[in-house]
């Protein structure tokens, strides 16, 4: 594996860290009574530190035993083993497709023969997902091999290979409060707790340090992959403060959901916990619980695929100046997320996620959209056995363009839901554990400080992202995903990627500014064009003007 290594004085590497003195630049904006603008360019200096050593991670989840858990179980595992298998089409091999730090790359900078991208897992000492050690809790008593079988996810000549290899694998008991998710579910629900919720808490604790302890892992990150659950109220007394939830808890308040009573056990075990669904898992007591502690939370609701696309489609038209006035996304699935969304209760927590995306896209034209205004948007899921785990999505945006003219968009979209999710279920982890081998000292600040118990740094793969207060919500995919990899290349020195590329767009009159490009001969270029490229204008610099290849007949 390539790694990088940054040649600057404001970088250095220890055996523990690499640490980084890095300016970070702003606009301070102020506008004055008569609505005109000041703009300030602040910078702040940050100093990063990022531990080197690279943990034994184990990863919890609950609702280990379905569609998801057992997907992301199986492919990495699969992975880990380098495991093929045929299909209709021939040889398939394990991969990570649709990960973004093990399938993505970056643009690392400009090279001799120009940018030089690298894969984005290899910019800072990540965990490798082959090596995560995986347990869990489900309320099906299945093994993780029965119940990938039960999925219907991947191939069978792969399950076959891996059968016997999870068939050891049991979830653990887990809580089940039968009126936060579909009565349909109530036929699954063989492998759950009993005892009062303070009872289940402590339960569910010792889950935590049972894993650690016998696994021999350094550290445990723990995400919900369960059911949806309905949104719990939040009510003064009951949730609202750390101390009213952990109250209700030792009351054995019904209010109280299983992911919270989840969300509780990690934070007050020091373990970072993550919501893959939609539901209000983090009520106010909650976070001011992770705040309390310093621990880690993350969501909600994984982007996965119509939500995914429509944040990047919405950021596209308005950005482009064009106006979305209805937005109709329907999808029909037959898993057993689609059977217990098929309940209004939980239904509800679904449409609020995948309707809120387009908010800050909109909010940030008002040459398109009055205040307040919004686009109509309608949100449909159907339950559809036959199809299984292969989503079927119809999406159709119409846009008003120049002079009242109108453009619609119809969009179909089948894919395996859970082999979208699967690879987000890895980031989510894998950005989260080195989340919390990254510090950084603001200026003078004498210690170091860790990211904010609410990592919103996580929001490119949630539909609906937490924030700490105060902080925007950002939806559009690209802005979350730049934040991302601006701040990976921070930790090592780098300035964030701002696509201006002024070194091609001028004379060089100084060596410094000059690109690091070869600059082939005069001879070399006229050489190939009488192979198949036609040079046109001149050489300065060494930088042609112009390569227009021309066709077999054209001129050469
Ligand atoms: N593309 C996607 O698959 C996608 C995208 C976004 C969000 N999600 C969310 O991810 C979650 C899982 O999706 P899935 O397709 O794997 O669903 P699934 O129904 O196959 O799996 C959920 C599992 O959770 C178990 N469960 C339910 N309540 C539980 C509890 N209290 N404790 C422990 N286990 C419990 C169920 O028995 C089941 O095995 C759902 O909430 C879904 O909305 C999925
Ligand atoms: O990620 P996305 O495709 O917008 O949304 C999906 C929904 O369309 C699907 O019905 C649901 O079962 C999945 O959990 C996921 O939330």
């Amino acid at each position: 594996m390539a790694n990088v290594k940054v040649d600057s004085p404001n970088v250095s590497y220890t055996s523990k860290h690499i640490e980084s003195k890095y300016d970070y630049s702003t606009t301070k904006v102020y506008q004055d009574h008569n609505g005109g603008y000041t703009a300030t360019p602040v910078t702040t200096r940050y100093t990063f530190r990022t531990q080197r050593t690279v943990p034994k991670l184990g990863v919890m989840l609950v609702g280990w035993g379905g569609n998801n858990g057992t997907t992301v179980t199986a492919s990495i595992l699969a992975n880990k083993l380098g495991l093929t298998w045929h299909t209709k089409d021939g040889i398939q091999h394990s991969n990570y497709f649709g990960s973004i730090t093990q399938a993505s790359t970056v643009c690392l900078g400009t090279g001799p023969e120009g940018e030089v991208y690298i894969p984005m897992k290899n910019m800072l000492p990540f965990v490798n997902p082959d090596d995560i050690v995986f347990d869990g809790w489900d309320i099906s008593s299945l093994n993780i091999a029965e119940a990938m079988e039960r999925a219907r996810v991947l191939d069978y000549n792969l399950t076959t290979q891996l059968r016997p290899l999870l068939e050891h694998m049991k979830p653990r008991p887990s809580i089940y409060y039968p009126d936060f998710i579909a009565a349909n579910q109530f036929d699954r629900a063989d492998n759950v707790l009993c005892g009062t919720k303070q009872e289940q808490l402590e339960k569910i604790r010792q889950d935590i340090r049972d894993f650690k302890t016998n696994s021999g892992v350094d550290k445990v990150i723990i995400l919900w992959t369960a059911n949806t659950e309905r949104f719990s109220d939040v009510r003064c007394g009951l949730n609202d403060t750390a101390d009213s939830l952990l109250q209700s808890i030792r009351k054995n308040e019904s209010e109280i959901s299983p992911s919270t009573m989840f969300a509780v056990a990690s934070i007050l075990e020091g373990v970072t916990y993550i919501n893959g669904s939609p539901q209000n898992t983090f009520v106010p007591g909650v976070i001011q619980l992770a705040e309390k502690k310093r621990v880690h939370i993350a969501g909600d609701d994984f982007k996965s695929g119509q939500t995914k696309l429509k944040s990047v489609l919405v950021d596209f038209l308005v950005s482009a100046g064009i106006k979305p006035v209805s937005i109709v996304s329907y999808n029909h699935l037959g898993n057993n997320d689609g059977k217990n969304l098929s309940a209004p209760h939980t239904f509800k927590s679904k449409e609020i996620s995948k309707s809120n995306v387009v908010d800050d896209m909109v909010q940030s034209n008002n040459i398109l959209y009055e205040e307040g205004e919004k686009p109509d948007h309608c949100v449909v899921i159907k339950y559809v056995p036959h199809v299984g785990d292969s989503k079927r999505a119809m999406d159709e945006y119409t846009s008003e363009i120049m002079m009242g003219g109108h453009n619609t968009l119809v969009i179909h979209n089948t894919c395996e839901d859970s082999l979208l999710a699967s690879p987000l279920i890895i980031d989510l982890i894998i950005i989260a554990e080195i989340c919390e081998r990254i510090q950084f000292k603001v200026e003078e600040d004498k210690e170091f400080q860790n990211f904010n118990a609410v990592l919103s740094l996580l929001s490119y793969l949630c539909k609906a992202p937490l924030v700490p207060m105060g902080t925007p919500v950002i939806n559009a995919l690209f802005r979350q995903r730049n934040c991302i990899e601006n701040i990976f290349r921070a930790c090592i020195g780098l300035s964030p990627v701002n696509h201006m590329m002024l070194e091609y767009k001028h004379e060089h009159i100084t060596q410094k500014v000059q690109p690091h490009i070869s600059t082939p001969s005069l001879e070399l270029l006229k050489a190939n064009a009488r192979a198949d490229v036609k040079v046109t204008g001149t050489i300065s610099n060494g930088i042609s003007n112009g390569l227009h290849s021309s066709d077999s007949e054209g001129e050469k």
